[in-house]
């Protein structure tokens, strides 16, 4: 399956927990401006392809492009319609191909969508992070939650899926408040929730504020705790985990997001923005920075800050992390073809018999309980020394 990521690094206001690869600027120099963003886009999708070719690399049609950030609704939705436009004209896109753009709820309205929906784009993920207006305080977000639901409702009426990301672990959030927000995310009828531990990034205004001793940091077992709450919630609504931070109706997951776990081949276009092609083994990303990345595509070449080859055992790593994030689990004979040995007996009867994981024989699939969702870190570790990485 061949992907497109697509960045857009800008954002009205910068989140204090958010590290992402965004800027408030509006000219960010070297002609990285929101208003030539589209053009830049659309002359690194045609260096990259260019590079594809020189390559004999990637197979194309798209079957998903997702427009993430950074804030991709701060552009005219007619710019994020040309990109999308640019990717069917240089790759071509499968004819049910899932096109999706994050929203801050706040930077749309039905017009907006509506002209989202006429040039193309199948899906929306809404940035809701909380329906707790004191946690979107600490947050920081501009947003109201009737800016979600007014998105979402609209997102709706013009026939375009729509999910919703959520923050669990906020300083302050109350089990309860965590309810509320999963009460109040299922109550829009939405089918797809991403739901994330917030994570303390150090070089951010949350993360020094919690450095120091003016905030307190989230505890592991309260994010634990939120974690079971979100998984028990949202099930019994019929929305099954099939990713770690991923929950959906049957039929509703993120082709996007699923690539991305199952190993597929993306091109990432923008700054800062990571490229995969898996039967190469390459990995690659964009420089960082939007004025040095829009110098360097005047040297007519990919604008890369760098790009390795993964090794065996980097490949078989990967693997092995990625097949335990999700529901359709980790194929341990395919990884013990690939690693050209059977893991160290006694391994996996271990992490069955402590409740980490189960096996389905049928499939010889190991998959991750919730102990074992929640104990990642662990259960990956462990299978790293039964295959003796
Ligand atoms: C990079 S943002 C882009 C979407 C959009 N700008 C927004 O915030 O609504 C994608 C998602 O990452 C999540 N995120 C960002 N920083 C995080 C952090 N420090 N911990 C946990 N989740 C985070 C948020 O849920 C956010 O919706
Ligand atoms: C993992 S996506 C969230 C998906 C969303 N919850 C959904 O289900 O549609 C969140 C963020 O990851 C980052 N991201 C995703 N793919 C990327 C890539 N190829 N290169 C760089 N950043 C990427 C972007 O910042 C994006 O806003
Ligand atoms: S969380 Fe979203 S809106 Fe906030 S700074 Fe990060 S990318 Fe921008």
């Amino acid at each position: 399956m061949y992907s497109v990521y697509i960045h857009v690094p800008f954002c009205m206001k910068r989140c204090g927990y958010c590290d992402f690869n965004t800027y408030t600027a509006h000219d960010l120099g070297g002609g990285a401006s929101r208003e030539n963003y589209a053009n830049l886009a659309v002359r690194e999708m045609a260096l990259v392809r260019q590079w594809q070719e020189s390559q004999g690399i990637c197979e194309p049609p798209a079957a998903t492009v997702f427009f993430g950030g950074g804030t991709p609704t701060i552009l005219p939705a007619h710019d994020l319609v040309r990109m999308l436009h640019a990717v069917r004209d240089i790759w071509g896109l499968e004819p049910d191909a899932e096109v999706t753009a994050e929203a801050n709820p706040d930077t749309v309205d039905d017009r907006y969508i509506a002209e989202l929906k006429d040039g193309g784009f199948t899906r929306i993920s809404f940035g809701m992070q909380s329906a707790v207006p004191s946690v979107l305080a600490t947050l920081d977000r501009t947003h109201t939650p009737a800016n979600v639901e007014a998105g979402v409702a609209a997102a709706r009426h013009y026939g375009l899926r729509s999910s919703v990301d959520l923050i669990y672990g906020t300083p302050h959030e109350s089990e309860d408040d965590w309810r509320m927000s999963i009460r109040t995310a299922l109550s829009l009828g939405v089918t797809h929730v991403s739901a994330y531990a917030l994570t303390v990034e150090p070089h951010t205004w949350m993360g020094r504020r919690i450095a120091g001793g003016k905030l307190a940091g989230p505890s592991d077992d309260d994010q634990a705790a939120k974690y079971r709450i979100a998984d028990d919630m949202f099930s019994r609504a019929g929305l099954r985990w099939y990713e770690i931070s991923n929950w959906a109706a049957a039929g509703d997951e993120s082709r996007h997001n699923l690539g991305y776990w199952h190993n597929a081949d993306w091109a990432g276009i923008g700054p800062g923005a990571h490229s995969h092609y898996n039967a190469a083994r390459l990995r690659a990303w964009d420089i960082a920075h939007p004025k040095r990345w829009a110098e360097a595509m005047d040297a007519e070449a990919v604008p890369w800050q760098g790009s390795e080859k993964a090794s065996d055992s980097e490949d078989l790593e990967e693997r092995i992390m990625l097949g335990l994030r999700i529901r359709d689990g980790l194929k341990i004979s395919e990884i013990s073809r690939l690693a050209g040995r059977q893991p160290v007996e006694g391994c996996i009867d271990s992490l069955i018999g402590d409740g980490l994981i189960t096996y389905d024989p049928s499939r010889s699939a190991v998959v991750p309980t919730v102990r074992g969702r929640l104990l990642n870190d662990l259960v990956i570790g462990k299978l790293f020394e039964a295959y003796g990485l």
